[in-house]
Order: structure tokens, then C-alpha cells, then sequence
């Protein structure tokens, strides 16, 4: 991997700039985020890594929108609507995997993954089907049943098809296979790959040594400041083997 300056390039789909999130936990301010810069792109594929507590979720949920930052700014830009923060991004152009998913229990699996089309059917258009997504994900045979009479790593693909279903193009997971065992793994990371390779910013939180190695750029935190931010010699718009794909 080579050192990535990424806030010198042009072409970002969402920009940060010196952001920073503090918690107070009592009489103790903990830093959640100090100072926090970078850029994301279009067809990328990068991973947030770091021990834990080093700021991972505290910026994907900044970039999500979900919390707010004390100091600083996220900013969405072209083709993303502009003048708005990610919070009013919506759907169609901003899907988030947070760590407790999210998913809606009244609903079934296939109406979860429905659901951004059903909220946005001007923008579903040419857009993967529900189906398709489940077929991918394998969760096909649990269209018709409530995600909590399904596993945790059923569960998680499921919200990794949701945030799909409009085919958005950036999207966020906070460690979106941290449930799954080693071959699904590898089918949602071969997912999120295409995902890229279509044409969409892809920033992913992990641990997992194996979605690392799979990252065209990997951010590495540590006691909320970015320690690295480095790009595989593999230009992100280079399609992942077919045997990946899913
Ligand atoms: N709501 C909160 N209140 C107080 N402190 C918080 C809160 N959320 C996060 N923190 C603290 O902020 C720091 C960064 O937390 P964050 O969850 O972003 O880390 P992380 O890298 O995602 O960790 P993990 O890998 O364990 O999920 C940690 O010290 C954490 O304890």
C-alpha cells in the first residue's frame, strides 16, 4: 500500500474536514474524534480500521449523519444533493448498515429490504429487485419471515440488501460482517466490491484482517485521529475475479 493524500484529489463524493466529537463520560472528556479530515470517492472501496474505542462508528455515524460533530464539517458533494447535511441525504443517495441494524420486526425480511423503494419509488428505477438482492445475499428463502426469527448474520445481510436496494451511490456499514462466518464474509465484501465497481463510494468499518486485505483504501484510526490512510496499488475501478462476485 502506498500513502494516500486523499484530501488533495478531486472527484470526492463526501468530504470531512477537521472534525471533532467529544463524549463527556462524567467528570472525564473523551475525544472521540480529533481533528478528523479525509475525502471519500466514487468507485472506492475502503475499510475504517483500528482498535477498538479508536473513533470507527463515531465517524461513520458523523459521515451518516446520526450524530453530530462539536467542531468541523461533512460534507456531501456532487452527484450528491449539495447544501444539505448527510442526515437529509436519504435512501437514494446515502444507505447506512449501522452495528444494531436497524431493521424494522413488524416488517419481513423481503419489506426491509423493500422499504427504501417503497419510501422513494420515483428513484427504484432501474435499481437491483428485492429479489435479486436476497438471491445475492442468500437470504432468498427468508423473504417471508420476521428478522428476528433469523440469525444475526441473516440479519445483517439483510440490512446490507436494504442499504443496496437503491443502489446508492455512497454507503456506509459499520462493521456489516462482523456476524458472518468466513465464507459470507467474502460474499458481502464480494457484494459491497461490485457495489464499488458500479460506480459507488464504499466506507466500511472492520477489525477482520481479511476485509482489510480486500480494501482499496484502508483508513486506520487510533485514539480518534487517523494514523493512516493508505490505497492498494489496485485502482479501485478494477473488477474484482469473477469467483468473488456474486
Ligand atoms: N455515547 C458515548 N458516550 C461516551 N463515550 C462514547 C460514546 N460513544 C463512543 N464513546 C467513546 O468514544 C471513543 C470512540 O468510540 P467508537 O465507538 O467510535 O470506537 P470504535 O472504534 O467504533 O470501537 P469498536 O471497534 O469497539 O466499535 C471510545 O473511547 C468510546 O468509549
Amino acid at each position: 500500500m502506498t500513502q494516500y493524500s486523499g484530501t488533495q484529489h478531486s472527484g470526492a463524493i463526501m468530504s470531512v474536514t477537521g472534525v471533532t466529537r467529544r463524549f463527556q463520560r462524567g467528570a472525564e472528556t473523551v475525544l472521540a474524534l480529533d481533528n478528523v479530515s479525509l475525502e471519500l470517492y466514487p468507485g472506492e472501496l475502503a475499510v475504517a480500521a483500528g482498535p477498538s474505542g479508536s473513533g470507527k462508528t463515531t465517524l461513520l455515524s458523523l459521515l451518516a449523519g446520526t450524530e453530530a460533530a462539536d467542531s468541523g464539517q461533512v460534507t456531501p458533494l456532487p452527484p450528491l444533493p449539495t447544501g444539505v447535511s448527510p442526515g437529509e441525504l436519504g435512501w437514494p443517495y446515502l444507505a447506512f448498515v449501522p452495528q444494531a441494524l436497524a431493521l424494522l420486526d413488524e416488517f419481513t425480511v423481503a419489506e426491509n429490504v423493500s422499504l427504501p423503494a417503497a419510501l422513494n419509488p420515483a428513484a427504484a428505477s432501474g435499481t437491483p429487485s428485492t429479489e435479486e438482492l436476497l438471491e445475492r445475499l442468500e437470504i432468498g428463502h427468508l423473504a417471508g419471515r420476521y428478522p428476528s426469527l433469523t440469525s444475526g448474520g441473516e440479519q445483517q445481510r439483510t440490512a446490507v440488501a436494504r442499504a443496496l436496494r437503491l443502489r446508492p451511490p455512497l454507503l456506509l456499514g459499520d462493521e456489516p460482517t462482523g456476524h458472518q462466518d468466513r465464507a459470507r464474509v467474502a460474499l458481502v465484501l464480494s457484494v459491497l466490491r461490485l457495489h464499488a465497481y458500479h460506480g459507488s463510494a464504499v466506507l466500511i468499518s472492520s477489525h477482520d484482517p481479511e476485509v482489510i486485505s480486500a480494501a482499496d483504501r484502508v483508513i486506520t484510526l487510533a485514539d480518534g485521529r487517523i494514523v493512516a490512510d493508505e490505497r492498494a496499488g489496485t485502482p479501485a475501478s478494477q473488477p474484482a475475479p469473477a469467483s468473488q462476485q456474486a
